[in-house]
């Protein structure tokens, strides 16, 4: 598996606060990787410590599987610390202003970057009349100017209206179909589910889980959660009296019940008149932001 990040008990605290804490995080090349905290989680202090702006108070980093981490950094790309739009230029002029700083030789970039993020027809418009979408997808234009291969955004959608959220959405797929992997930070897990292919969530400074896209739907997927004395006669009761096979029984013993989602209540009763004793029963699985809450809660184990 050929990875893009890996950091191994990444810590940073301030004035011996931990705000991120012992973090392992594993971002593989291709991935649109969603990084899901409520504000405050440590997302903007961990994208800081990859990307050389914060130095961690402990633990480490590979970058493409390298610790030699100013060369590796090249090949990323980033929005945090903002390079400063200068308000009274272009978006073409913005660019041109970088070209030089970084000595970029290619003739067509400015082009071909002015296209691929929607601005090359904004002419004379200066950089402050722009919209947040706008500033946003420039602000992409400025990190891609390096060519990277790795682009970490911190909430590129914040403050988006949903055309915006759309168009920043479309805008990322076209990057990664072209090779580029990327992550995005955002307090909203719902909002990254169209575009991330992976996903870590982080509370407190500690990341509390690490999923890929199938993972996430199984978890979401709504069943009837039952908890019974004897499992074995359960399911034979669920299997005459419903004509079901759509079940499966956790480690735990519990079974999951993917059909009559409806009729909990003659499930039970059914399982009931069969001398079962029915400890619990309920209809589980959620949108995605009933998941994220559930696990920024520590509920999901039940
Ligand atoms: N330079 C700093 N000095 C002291 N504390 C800091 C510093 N930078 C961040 N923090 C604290 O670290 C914690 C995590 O902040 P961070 O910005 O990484 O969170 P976040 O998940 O990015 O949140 P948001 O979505 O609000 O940006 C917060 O409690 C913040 O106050």
């Amino acid at each position: 598996m050929e990875y893009v990040l890996q950091t191994n008990n990444l810590t940073k605290s301030y004035a011996g606060k931990c705000v991120v804490d012992h973090v392992n995080m594993n971002i593989k090349r291709g991935d649109i990787y969603g990084f899901v905290g409520k504000n405050g989680a440590g997302k903007t202090t961990l994208i800081r410590m990859v990307a050389g702006l914060a130095l961690p108070t402990q633990g480490d980093i590979k970058l493409f599987g390298s610790k030699e981490l100013s060369e590796q950094r090249r090949r990323i790309g980033t929005t945090i610390e903002n390079p400063a739009l200068y308000p009274h230029m272009t978006a073409r002029q913005n660019l041109e202003y970088y070209v030089r700083l970084y000595g970029i030789p290619e003739k067509d970039v400015i082009d071909n970057l002015l296209k691929l993020v929607g601005l090359e027809n904004t002419n004379k418009k200066k950089s402050k009349n722009f919209s947040l979408g706008m500033k946003q997808r420039l602000a992409i234009a400025i990190a891609l100017l390096g060519n990277p291969d790795f682009l970490m955004l911190d909430e590129p959608t914040n403050g988006l209206d949903p055309f915006g959220i759309k168009e920043m959405r479309e805008l990322l797929l076209e990057l990664n179909k072209k090779g580029i992997t990327i992550l995005i930070s955002s307090h909203i897990l719902g909002e990254l589910s169209k575009i991330a292919t992976a996903y870590g969530i982080i509370n407190n400074g500690v990341l509390v889980d690490e999923f890929n896209k199938n993972e996430l739907m199984e978890r979401c997927k709504r069943c009837i959660k039952i908890k019974v004395d004897d499992t074995k006669k359960a399911i034979a009761i669920i299997e005459d009296k419903f004509g079901t096979v759509e079940y499966d029984v956790l480690p735990d013993d519990r079974i999951r019940l993917f059909s009559h989602i409806n009729k909990v209540s003659d499930v039970n009763k059914q399982l009931v008149l069969g001398d079962i004793a029915v400890e619990s029963i309920r209809v589980v699985g959620q949108d995605l932001e009933g998941y994220f809450v559930e696990l920024m809660e520590g509920k999901n184990n039940d």
